[in-house]
């Protein structure tokens, strides 16, 4: 950095971060305006470093002694600014100090500033900076004397002020803020303060307790009316967990799950246990108010609570209510638990597949709650209700932990007196709830929990029992729900038989249900269409002629007349203008408020006239006093729709009930009325209830070494292979019956099981094969009406099968009068109630050999192949 000296001086000058250097004076002309000084240092150059030119300070110190005490500073040009040849690198200070006059001038930068020479002491110079200077050109040479120019500056200034103005703003703005933050903490810190005061008032007046104490205070009386009955194990616990709720911050995490904790603890039912009720007579009166038939379930039961009457209490049970959907698995369980005045608790573990649902999380986790069984506690508030644990047989697969298992630990008597939920981590006494659990197939239910359970079954409804349900329950259920009167509609039995035989013909009632909920609801939209409203309001509508032709009418509501004094209190009379015949007035009917609104008027009256005159009555008087016999006329008539209209019955029956459910879904089972040659009708049952199909089997082909056969219908393995045995054992059959026929040898045959979409699977098709491709065979019909069903061995004997309720149940459906069952079956089948078995001709059988007497009589029509 460079100094120049005052105007009339010279003299060198440094200061504290920069380097002096030598500088000019500047002859006496020069201190108006134009003087001329320099001084030059390298930059990053100590004091001690610092060159000082004697002549330079003499003139400096010669122009402080002035009244005019200024010099010229100018910086020296960078190195790359200079010639290389004058100032190089290695030593500039040197090199400048060396220089003198226009060489030295050279390396000096134009511009500089003007200082004042403050103080000198020795040979340090104080210089205090003014305004900036250009040199202009040279006066002496040694010490460098020059002539400047004084700069104005006036857009470095509107710059600088720019400048400052922003730094003013942010400023202005750091304050504000730091002054509303400020402000805000106050405010917080205040009411804070006088928060806590105000609660150390209180609690000093005894007004109020703090959050811990008041919480602490719920949870404890929550837990002091059962304190005899609860377990002491649980008080202990309940009494920690008091004790660390105090000593934990009510703001902290821990607190609240702490404070949570307690409140589930304290929530259950600890000892608390509804009264039970083992009266027979009223729970068989409840069973048999909740569902008709199903004695043998009901029977169940009762023995069920006979024995708890006996023993005092009824654990130590689980039943298991197995049985296609619909059947009422569910309801039954819901009346049990009434007939036994216990709470009922419902839940499903269909597909549920994690164990936490059942036993509940770690209290570690966030959001961790406790399992079913808890939650079912807390909601009944008995620690004995009936729980009801639906589809059992559904059970997902674990993806941590097994969830039969755990229901294993919750439900077996053995185990579940000290059952531990995570969540609780207390053992809780479960050994007094009833579990009753549903299925629809057994197969599927856990090896361990079957074990432990009472299988109760409820094989399906037939056509007669479904008619006194839907007759007696399930109509008067939904009439009820529909709001409509009993002597409003009539269902006749012949529309309840179709709907249940073409309609819904499952094993259970609930699709029964929603057809006649549909045929209901639209009975109720009939009803009202019709006008009837079973609100005690009612309106009538009168229709009046107007007068005019224009239709200008009288319409309005007509009140206090004569008419309203012969109707009933509640109902109001419209008078609608129709026609301009004073003579024609008609009753439209008997309707509600929206049928007004929706009435149609006749031709040559404009609707809106109408319209308006009804919302406004208007006086009246003058078009009534013109027809004057209208008020006497409308009078009767009104008596007269009073008559008339009382509510149309709406009558469904056979006839009309596609109007209701639109058209029949199922086509009847029979595909033939009697068989023809290879069909037999066989029977067959899954979870969804029974069903009759046929067994079909015909000729591809026949030539020597043709003899094969090919299935078809969906069947599965198992079936394939009955198939495969069933055509063995045809071969020998046919051998015994008739030597000479080489049928099975010579023929390709196909047999197939329709419907061909649905998977069919099973052995209790093979008799059924057997008979159809001997009658195939043979040429021979089976005997009408006749079904069949049996596993079949390759040596003919014939082994038993499953379903045989919902098997007969279905053979009856179908109009079945002749069944063949396995002989291993008969006791299945005596159980069966007797209107179940009612009219039909049943065979047990062993061996082949008797369904072959039984299918093919003596005197069956042979038919040539
Ligand atoms: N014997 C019956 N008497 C009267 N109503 C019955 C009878 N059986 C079933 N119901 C009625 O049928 C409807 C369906 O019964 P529910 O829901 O209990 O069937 P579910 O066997 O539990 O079926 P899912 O296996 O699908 O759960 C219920 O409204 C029930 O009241």
């Amino acid at each position: 950095m460079y100094f120049a000296s005052g105007s009339d001086s010279s003299g060198s000058a440094a200061d504290s971060d920069s380097e002096a250097s030598s500088a000019a004076g500047a002859g006496e002309e020069e201190s108006e305006g134009n003087r001329s000084s320099s001084a030059v240092a390298p930059a990053i150059i100590r004091p001690e470093d610092c060159h000082t030119d004697p002549k330079l300070l003499k003139a400096l110190v010669e122009n402080h002694k002035r009244s005019f005490p200024y010099a010229g500073a100018f910086l020296v040009k960078n190195e790359e600014d200079t010639d290389s040849n004058t100032v190089t690198r290695s030593d500039p200070k040197k090199s400048i100090h060396g220089l003198k006059g226009k060489e030295l001038l050279k390396h000096l930068h134009e511009i500089g500033t003007l200082a004042k020479i403050t103080s000198i002491q020795g040979d340090q110079v104080l210089l205090l900076g003014h305004c900036r200077l250009r040199i202009t050109e040279m006066v002496e040479e040694d010490p460098l004397t020059v002539k400047v120019d004084h700069l104005k500056v006036s857009k470095r200034l509107m710059l600088t002020l720019e400048l400052v103005k922003r730094e003013l703003e942010i400023t202005k703005l750091q304050q504000s803020i730091a002054k509303a933050i400020e402000e805000k903490i106050t405010g917080e810190q205040r009411r804070y303060l006088l928060n806590e005061q105000l609660k150390a008032i209180k609690k000093e007046l005894g007004l109020e307790t703090d959050d811990k104490t008041a919480l602490s205070e719920k949870f404890r009386k929550r837990i002091e009316s059962r304190k005899e009955k609860c377990p002491s194990h649980i008080l202990q616990v309940i009494e920690e967990e008091l004790t660390k709720l105090q000593l934990l911050e009510a703001s902290s995490s821990e607190f609240s799950v702490t404070s949570n904790y307690l409140d589930w603890l304290t929530v259950l039912p600890w000892g608390d246990y509804s009264d039970e009720n083992f009266d027979v007579l009223r729970a068989q009166r409840i069973l048999d108010e909740d569902h008709y038939g199903l004695t043998d379930v009901k029977e169940r039961i009762l023995e069920f609570i006979a024995v708890g009457k006996l023993r005092g209490s009824s654990q130590g049970k689980i039943i298991c209510l197995c049985g296609p959907p619909g059947v009422g698995k569910t309801s039954i369980g819901r009346s049990v638990a009434r007939a036994l005045n216990r709470k009922f608790y419902r839940f499903s573990v269909g597909g549920l597949s994690d164990i936490a649902e059942i036993k509940g999380h770690r209290r570690t986790y966030v959001g961790a709650m406790p399992g079913k069984m808890v939650q079912c506690l807390k909601s009944v508030g008995t620690s004995n209700p009936l729980v009801l644990i639906d589809e059992i047989d559904k059970l997902g697969r674990g993806y941590s932990g097994d969830p039969a298992s755990a229901l294993l630990e919750l439900l077996d008597p053995e185990q579940n007196a000290n059952f531990l939920d995570h969540y609780l981590d207390v053992p809780i006494d479960l050994s007094k709830v009833l579990f009753v659990c549903t299925a629809n197939v057994i197969e599927m239910i856990p090896g361990p929990l079957l074990d432990r359970m009472e299988i109760i079954t409820i094989a399906g409804y037939i056509t007669d029992e479904k008619m006194h349900i839907a007759r007696d329950y399930l109509e008067k259920n939904t009439r009820e729900a529909c709001g409509i009167m009993p002597e409003q509609v009539e269902v006749t039995d012949s529309a309840l038989l179709a709907l249940i035989e073409n309609y819904c013909r499952e094993a259970g009632v609930r699709n029964l249900q929603k057809q006649i909920e549909k045929v209901y609801r639209k009975i109720a939209l009939q009803l009202v269409r019709q006008g009837v409203s079973n609100e005690p309001a009612r309106e009538i509508t009168l229709v009046e002629p107007s007068e005019q032709p224009t239709g200008v009418s009288i319409a309005t509501e007509v009140e206090n007349k004569s008419q309203r004094d012969s109707l009933a209190e509640d109902v109001s009379v419209h008078v609608i203008p129709t026609d301009f015949s004073c003579e024609k007035i008609n009753v439209v009917s008997l309707t509600t408020k929206s049928e007004v609104d929706h009435y149609e008027h006749p031709k040559g009256v404009s609707k809106e006239t109408s319209a308006d005159d009804k919302a406004t009555p208007t006086n009246t008087s003058g078009k009534m006093e013109a027809n004057e016999h209208t008020e006497e006329v409308m009078e009767a008539l009104v008596d007269e729709a009073l008559v008339d209209k009382t509510v149309e019955k709406v009558v469904v029956d056979a006839s009309n009930l596609d109007n209701f459910v639109g058209k029949a879904v199922f086509q009847p089972e029979r595909i033939y009325d009697q068989t023809p040659v290879g069909v037999v009708m066989g029977l067959a049952w899954n979870a969804m209830g029974g069903s009759t199909l046929y067994i079909e089997t015909a000729k591809v082909e026949d030539g020597e070494k043709k003899g094969a056969l090919v299935v078809t219908g969906q069947l599965g393995d198992v079936m394939k292979e009955s198939a495969q045995i069933a055509h063995t054992i045809c071969r020998s059959i046919l051998h015994e019956k008739e030597p000479n026929n080489t049928f099975f040898t010579k023929s390709k045959l196909h047999l197939h099981v329709p419907a061909g979409a649905t998977p069919k699977d099973g052995p209790s098709a093979g008799c059924t094969m057997v008979t159809s491709m001997l009658s195939l065979a043979m040429g021979k019909l089976v005997k009408k009406d006749l079904a069949m069903t049996g596993e079949v061995t390759l040596t003919g004997r014939i082994l038993p099968i499953g379903g045989v309720k919902e098997k007969t149940i279905a053979a009856r459906r179908s109009g079945i009068k002749t069944i063949i069952f396995p002989a291993a079956n008969r006791r299945d089948f005596d159980e069966l109630a007797p209107n179940v078995k009612e009219g039909l001709e049943v065979h047990f059988v062993d061996k082949y050999s008797e369904i072959y007497d039984l299918a093919f009589p003596s005197d069956s029509q042979a038919l040539a192949s």
